[in-house]
C-alpha cells in the first residue's frame, strides 16, 4: 500500500514561489499574474508561479540583448566559455539528488529515472564544452587565386521553448549548445513543470555565467502569453521548440513574418519492429522499457510494436506478462518503474485513449487505475494486441504507458505498417539478419533508427524527426550549425578577374 503522506512531502528546498529570472534577478510578472502548479500524486496545487506576458518577455529579451551586445560572453574564447559550461556540469552533478527530487515531485517521474535524467543534463553541458573547444570550420583554397573561410557567429538572443516531459534534461539540451556558441537566451519552461527550472539561475550564477546571458520567463504558450510573445519578438532571431506537432505548426506560422531560424522536435508514434529471427528476450525487455520508462511520456517511445506472425502469439503473451510485472509506485520510491502522469488533464487524455482502445483492439494488460492509487494520475501499464492500422491508438500519440501491438507477415507489410503514420521520429528494429536490418533502416521514415538496441543516445549524432515529428536536427555539430550564422569570407589571392563594366 502507498503512504500518501510520503507522496506529498515537498522537497526541502522548495522556493516560496516560482518567479521569472531576468537580467540576474528573480522577478514577478509586471501585471502580478500567477498560476497554480499541481503535484501529480495529490493533484493539489503546491506552489504559485509567475505567469509571463508580452511585457515580461520584452524585459527578458531586452536583458538578453544587452548581454549579447555589451558582452563579454559572445566574444569570450571558446576555452573560457567551456570552463563555465564544465562548472555548470559539475554543479548539476553535485546537486543530482536535490534536482531529481524536485523533478520527481513536480512531474511525477520515478525518482531513480529522474536521477538518470539529471546526469544526462550534466553530460549535455560537458559535451558542448568539449565540442566548442574542438570546433573546426571550413576553409577552401584555389592556389594563387582565392581563399575562402567560414566565419561563425552566434545569432543573438535564442528563444527556447520546452515541454513538461523530462523538463530539466530537455532544457539542458537546448541551453548547453545555445550558450556554448555565444548566444544569450530566454527560456520558457513548460507551465506544468516549472520547479526544476527554478534551479538554473543559482547553478549559472555559481558557475560564473555572466549576468543577462540566461533569462527565464515562466507561464503559458497561448496568444499574448509568454511562449507566443517570445516567438513573435522581433529581437529573437531563432526559436528552438520541443513539444506537440500542432504547437509546432502554430509557431511555424507565427515566426514566418520574421523568417526566424526554427528547430522543432515534435511528437512521435515510433514503431518497434520485431522479426521472428530476433533475440526475443532482448527485444521484449527493450520494448517494455521503450514505452514504459519515463511513464511513457517520451517523444521517442516505441509505442507501436509490430511483430512477425510466426512469433506473434508467444510475443504477446510474454509481453503482457512482463508488462503486468512493471512496478507502479509513488514517484519518490526508488523501486518504482512507472509513477504518476504529469497532470490531471494529461491523465484524462491518456485514459480516454485507453477507453478508445478497448473498443478498437484486444486489451491484454492494464487498462485502468492501479490498485491502491485512488488519487493522482496513475495509469496501469497497458497493452493492446491485434491493433489495426486504422485504429486511433495505432495512429495518434498517447504519450503515456500504453502500447499497441500489431502482427505482420512479410517484410513489405512490416515496412508499410511502420510508415503508416503522420509521424517519423524513431524506429526500433529487432532482427539477426544484417541485410534486412540495414535495408529496413534505409526505407523506414524516421529521423532515428535503433537496431537491436534500446534508445541509447550518442550526443554526436543528429537528433530530430521527419514528417510531423520535426523540422531540422539538433545534436553534435547540427546544434552548432543551428545556433550560429555561417558567413563565407572570400579573399582574392591573385589578379582581379572581374569583367570591367562601363569602360569608355
Ligand atoms: N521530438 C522530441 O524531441 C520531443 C521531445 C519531448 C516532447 N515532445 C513532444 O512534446 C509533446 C508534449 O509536450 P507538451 O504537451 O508540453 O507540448 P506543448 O506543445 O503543449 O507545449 C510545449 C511548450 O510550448 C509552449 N507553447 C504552447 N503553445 C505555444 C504557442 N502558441 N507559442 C509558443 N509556445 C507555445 C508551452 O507552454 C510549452 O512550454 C508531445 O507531443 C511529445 O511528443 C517531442
Ligand atoms: O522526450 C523527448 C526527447 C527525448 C530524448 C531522448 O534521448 C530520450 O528519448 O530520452
Amino acid at each position: 500500500m502507498t503512504e500518501p503522506t510520503a507522496a506529498i512531502t515537498p522537497p526541502a528546498n522548495l522556493p516560496e514561489k516560482i518567479r521569472h529570472y531576468i537580467g540576474g534577478e528573480f522577478v514577478d510578472s509586471l501585471d502580478g499574474d500567477e498560476f497554480d502548479v499541481i503535484n501529480p500524486v495529490t493533484n493539489e496545487p503546491y506552489i504559485r508561479a509567475a505567469s509571463g506576458k508580452k511585457a515580461d518577455i520584452d524585459r527578458a529579451v531586452a536583458a538578453a540583448k544587452t548581454a549579447f551586445e555589451d558582452g563579454p560572453w559572445p566574444t569570450m574564447l571558446p576555452r573560457e566559455r567551456a570552463r563555465v559550461l564544465n562548472r555548470i556540469a559539475d554543479i548539476v552533478e553535485s546537486r543530482e539528488d536535490e534536482l531529481a527530487e524536485m523533478e520527481s515531485f513536480d512531474s511525477g517521474l520515478p525518482i531513480t529515472q529522474a536521477k538518470g535524467q539529471a546526469r544526462r543534463a550534466a553530460e549535455n553541458f560537458r559535451f558542448f564544452a568539449d565540442l566548442i573547444v574542438a570546433q573546426v570550420d571550413d576553409a577552401y583554397k584555389v592556389p594563387g587565386r582565392q581563399a575562402n573561410y567560414v566565419n561563425r557567429k552566434p545569432k543573438g538572443v535564442a528563444g527556447l521553448i520546452t515541454p513538461w516531459n523530462t523538463p530539466f534534461m530537455l532544457e539542458s539540451w537546448k541551453l548547453a549548445p545555445a550558450i556554448a556558441t555565444g548566444n544569450t537566451v530566454v527560456l520558457k519552461p513548460a507551465e506544468f513543470t516549472p520547479l526544476s527550472a527554478s534551479l538554473w539561475p543559482g547553478i549559472f550564477e555559481e558557475a560564473g555565467l555572466p549576468t543577462g546571458v540566461f533569462n527565464m520567463v515562466n507561464g503559458f504558450g497561448e496568444e499574448g502569453f509568454a511562449g507566443d510573445s517570445l516567438v513573435k519578438h522581433p529581437d529573437v532571431p531563432l526559436i528552438s521548440f520541443t513539444g506537440e506537432s500542432s504547437t509546432g505548426q502554430t509557431i511555424f506560422a507565427n515566426a514566418a513574418p520574421w523568417l526566424k531560424g526554427l528547430s522543432m522536435e515534435l511528437g512521435g508514434k515510433s514503431p518497434a519492429v520485431v522479426f521472428a529471427d530476433a533475440d526475443l528476450d532482448a527485444a521484449i525487455n527493450a520494448t517494455i522499457f521503450g514505452v514504459f520508462s519515463l511513464n511513457g511520456e517520451r517523444c521517442t517511445a516505441g509505442s507501436r510494436i509490430l511483430v512477425e506472425e510466426s512469433i506473434y502469439d508467444e510475443f504477446v503473451e510474454r509481453y503482457a506478462a512482463q508488462a503486468k510485472r512493471v512496478k507502479v509506485g509513488l514517484p519518490s520510491d526508488p523501486d518504482t518503474e512507472v509513477a504518476a502522469l504529469v497532470h490531471p488533464e494529461h491523465y484524462e487524455k491518456v485514459m480516454s485513449y485507453v477507453e478508445i482502445g478497448k473498443g478498437e483492439a484486444r486489451l491484454v494488460a492494464g487498462g485502468g487505475r492501479p490498485e491502491g492509487f485512488e488519487t493522482g494520475n496513475f495509469v496501469e501499464p497497458t497493452v493492446f494486441a491485434d491493433v489495426m492500422p486504422d485504429a486511433r491508438i495505432f495512429q495518434e500519440e498517447i504519450f503515456g504507458p500504453v502500447v499497441a501491438i500489431t502482427p505482420f507477415s512479410t517484410d513489405e507489410e512490416a515496412l508499410a505498417l511502420a510508415n503508416d503514420t503522420k509521424y517519423g521520429l524513431a524506429a526500433y528494429i529487432w532482427t539477426s539478419d544484417l541485410k534486412r536490418a540495414h535495408n529496413f533502416s534505409q526505407a523506414v521514415e524516421s529521423g532515428m533508427v535503433w537496431l537491436n538496441s534500446n534508445n541509447v543516445r550518442d550526443l554526436r549524432t543528429p537528433f530530430g524527426g521527419v514528417k510531423a515529428s520535426g523540422l531540422g536536427h539538433e545534436g553534435g555539430y547540427r546544434s552548432i550549425d543551428f545556433y550560429t550564422d555561417q558567413q563565407a569570407v572570400h579573399i582574392n589571392l591573385g589578379e582581379v578577374h572581374n569583367p570591367v563594366f562601363g569602360k569608355q
